[in-house]
């Protein structure tokens, strides 16, 4: 048994990471931290995981996350992250970080985009935590950047196209929409029921965090230095992410080699499911799974790919794919303690 603590398990990802660690086979939860709630039972914070587990809530400190722990998550804000990850591989545990702290490969795109880097060292060590591209480097990483929950849905989309070599890789444009449970648990305004109910809108346009993890990630698989138009919105889901992707076909490129490039990919991935042809996919169909759900047409009229992604993007976007990552880390199976259906209406 893996023992794991949880820094920040009174957020909405902390407790996606209950929820599927409560039932792990090969871990156990020992320690589950939150600065707000220290003192209080799990169950009166999260009354529906009452009877899964009778952890009470300590403080978020490198010492009480070590005590008795051979991997941490932290599910904390960016910024918090990185000001306990350095104790904590100090004090000998594993990583795997929720946030951006540790996604990105070069510490100016991080310092453009969030703040100054306090452990820019340890970037150069991190693995970023997409297990279908990167499992051979995870399972050799002690500290893994879990990838963003729009990052994942756009990346597993694109990357057959790049890999490839079927489109030009300039002419990448992604539409996502999101659940509200992607801004987290905390209250806020832009999350206030009477402000999304029955509304839809999009945000942060052409600005977004996001985008230049997207872009580094794109950059790789396409050998070259890659701009993507991202746009994202805000609909009034609790969970789940849809995100559509345009790319301009190479002239040639036929509907028999994309179709070709996402079998070559994905035909042997456990979480990504190639829809059959003409059938688009719902968030309702990954729900609290891990879980991609694709689909793709090409569009003869305009020599374009349009590839539709579906995930959940508190399991797949974030909990379960760093459930993911423990697992190959550890060198459990991928899918251990991931192997539930999705849940349906
Ligand atoms: N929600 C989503 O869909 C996704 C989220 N993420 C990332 O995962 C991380 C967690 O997100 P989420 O669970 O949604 O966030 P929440 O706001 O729901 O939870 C944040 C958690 O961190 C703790 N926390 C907040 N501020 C600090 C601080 N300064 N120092 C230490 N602990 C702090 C909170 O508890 P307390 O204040 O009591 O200590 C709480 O437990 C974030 O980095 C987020 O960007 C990534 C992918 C998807
Ligand atoms: C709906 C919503 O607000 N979504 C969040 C994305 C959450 C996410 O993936 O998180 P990271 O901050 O860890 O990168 C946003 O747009 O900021």
């Amino acid at each position: 048994m893996v023992r794991v603590a949880i820094a920040g398990a009174s957020g909405y990802t902390g407790f996606e990471l209950l929820r599927i660690l409560c039932r792990h086979p090969r871990a156990t939860v020992t320690t589950i931290t939150s600065r707000a709630n220290a003192g209080e039972a799990l169950a009166d914070v999260y009354p529906s995981l009452r009877g899964h587990c009778d952890l009470i809530f300590q403080d978020t400190t490198p010492e009480i996350l070590t005590a008795d722990a051979d991997l941490v998550f932290t599910a904390l804000p960016h910024q918090a992250a990185m000001e306990i990850i350095p104790e904590l591989l100090n004090r000998g545990v594993k990583v795997v970080d929720l946030s951006a702290d540790f996604r990105f490969r070069d510490p100016a795109v991080y310092q453009a985009w969030y703040q100054e880097h306090t452990a820019p060292d340890l970037l150069a060590e991190s693995v970023y935590g997409l297990p279908e591209l990167y499992r051979d480097t995870i399972a050799r990483a002690r500290l893994v950047g879990n990838p963003g929950c729009y990052p994942t849905s756009i990346l597993l989309a694109a990357a057959p196209l790049l890999v490839h070599r079927l489109v030009d890789p300039q002419s990448l444009i992604a539409d996502s929409k999101s659940g509200v449970s992607g801004a987290g648990r905390g209250l806020s305004l832009t999350t206030h029921f009477c402000e999304v109910n029955d509304g839809f809108r999009a945000y942060k346009v052409a600005e977004h965090r996001h985008t230049p993890e997207i872009e580094q990630e794109l950059s790789v698989l396409a050998g070259r230095q890659v701009r993507i138009s991202f746009t994202p919105h805000l609909v009034p889901m609790s969970r789940g992410i849809l995100s559509t992707l345009y790319a301009q076909l190479r002239a040639g490129v036929t509907a028999e080699q994309v179709r070709d490039a996402y079998h070559d990919l994905y035909g042997k991935e456990r979480f990504v499911r190639l829809c059959p042809q003409g059938q688009f996919p719902s968030t309702l169909q990954v729900r609290g799974t891990n879980y991609c759900d694709l689909a793709w047409k090409v569009d003869p009229r305009t020599g374009r790919v349009v590839v539709v992604s579906v995930i959940d993007n508190l399991t797949r976007g974030a909990s379960g794919q760093a459930v993911c990552n423990m697992n190959i880390m550890m060198g459990f199976d991928e899918d251990c303690g991931l192997e539930d259906a999705p849940w349906l209406p």
